[in-house]
């Protein structure tokens, strides 16, 4: 019999999990699976865990919380040979990457989704020894996100990263940065520079509109040296996803890219803390196999 191992953070967004944890094992068990659950323990937990339902060659791995719990099971799985199906559950503050994927954040629809079991090999990105879903990125700009307190974060989700911005704003600095990237270099002072997997980034999701998540390439954005006001100018674009035609604005879409800095900058990892730059990004292509609805099957095959 098939075996599906349930991984959720009890603690992620309004702890709706635990509450829908009886509808989640009895869809699974009728999907034709004989299925366990770990609630996850703090930092790291859900890494080990998911290393465990490899090593017991586990068909299903279900994770259930926000887009961190999701990095961790990835973390936990990418680098093995044997490689687990993934279902998502969408449950934390920030869920973009099951935003990327149409899953929606009903638990009971999404669990209906993945007992549909409909799936595709989709990229992840690797910087260094970690292993991204969504997004990295280095710059001023970036290191924003982690100086959001937790509590400010679960009582205003995506708005507490907006408020913290744009109290940072006046302090902004631009640091010069050497990027290669599949072998066209670029030398700038920048604002800051993402490597986009996925198309649904900290609530702008036009921020790399063609990205696609099996193509085996990254969008690269960055922003250059740029004052206040052409900031603010470039958000407001990129919130409609006309910010690529700004001259401030470099795109292009690569399979590698190194970036190496002048000076200290740090590297950000699906929104958390990754340790610094230099740093070389590599995209994954179709590295893992995840449970998705129709729609984003359609929509994947459409473009
Ligand atoms: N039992 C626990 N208690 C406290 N923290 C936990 C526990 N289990 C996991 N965590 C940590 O919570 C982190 C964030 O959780 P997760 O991403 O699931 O949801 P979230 O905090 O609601 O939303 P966000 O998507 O904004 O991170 C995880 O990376 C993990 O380190």
């Amino acid at each position: 019999m098939k075996r599906a191992r349930l991984i959720y953070n009890p603690t992620a967004g309004k702890e709706a999990v635990k509450r829908e944890l009886p509808f989640i094992l009895e869809t699974l068990e009728k999907a034709g699976y004989e299925t366990s659950a770990h609630a996850t323990t703090g930092e790291g937990d859900a890494t080990e865990e998911a290393r465990r339902a490899v090593e017991r060659k586990h068909e299903l791995v279900v994770v259930a919380g926000g887009d961190g719990t999701i990095n961790e099971v990835i973390n936990g799985i990418a680098e093995q040979e044997y490689r687990p199906k993934l279902g998502i559950i969408p449950a934390g503050t920030t869920n973009d990457f099951a935003r990327a994927l149409h899953i929606p954040r009903d638990i009971k629809k999404a669990v209906e989704i993945i007992a549909a079991d409909q799936s595709m090999h989709l990229d992840i990105g690797k910087v260094n020894e970690q292993y991204f879903i969504n997004i990295a990125g280095g710059g001023r700009l970036t290191e924003l996100t982690y100086d959001v307190p937790i509590k400010l974060k679960t009582v205003l989700g995506q708005l507490a990263y907006y408020i913290k911005g744009i109290e940072m704003l006046p302090s902004l600095k631009p640091s010069r940065a050497r990027i290669e990237y599949d072998g066209e270099i670029i030398e700038e002072d920048i604002m800051l520079f993402l490597v986009s997997n996925s198309n649904s980034v900290g609530g702008f999701e036009k921020l790399a509109p063609d990205a696609k998540l099996n193509d085996g390439y990254f969008d690269l954005l960055i922003l250059k040296k740029v004052n206040l006001a052409e900031f603010i100018h470039i958000a407001s674009l990129a919130l409609r996803g006309a910010h690529l035609n700004s001259d401030d604005v470099f795109y292009a879409r690569a399979k590698n890219i190194k970036v190496t800095p002048s000076e200290k900058m740090q590297i950000n990892i699906d929104g958390e803390y990754g340790g610094l730059l230099p740093g070389e990004f590599s995209n994954l292509k179709q590295h893992v196999e995840i449970i998705v609805p129709t729609v984003f099957i359609e929509q994947q095959n459409e473009n």
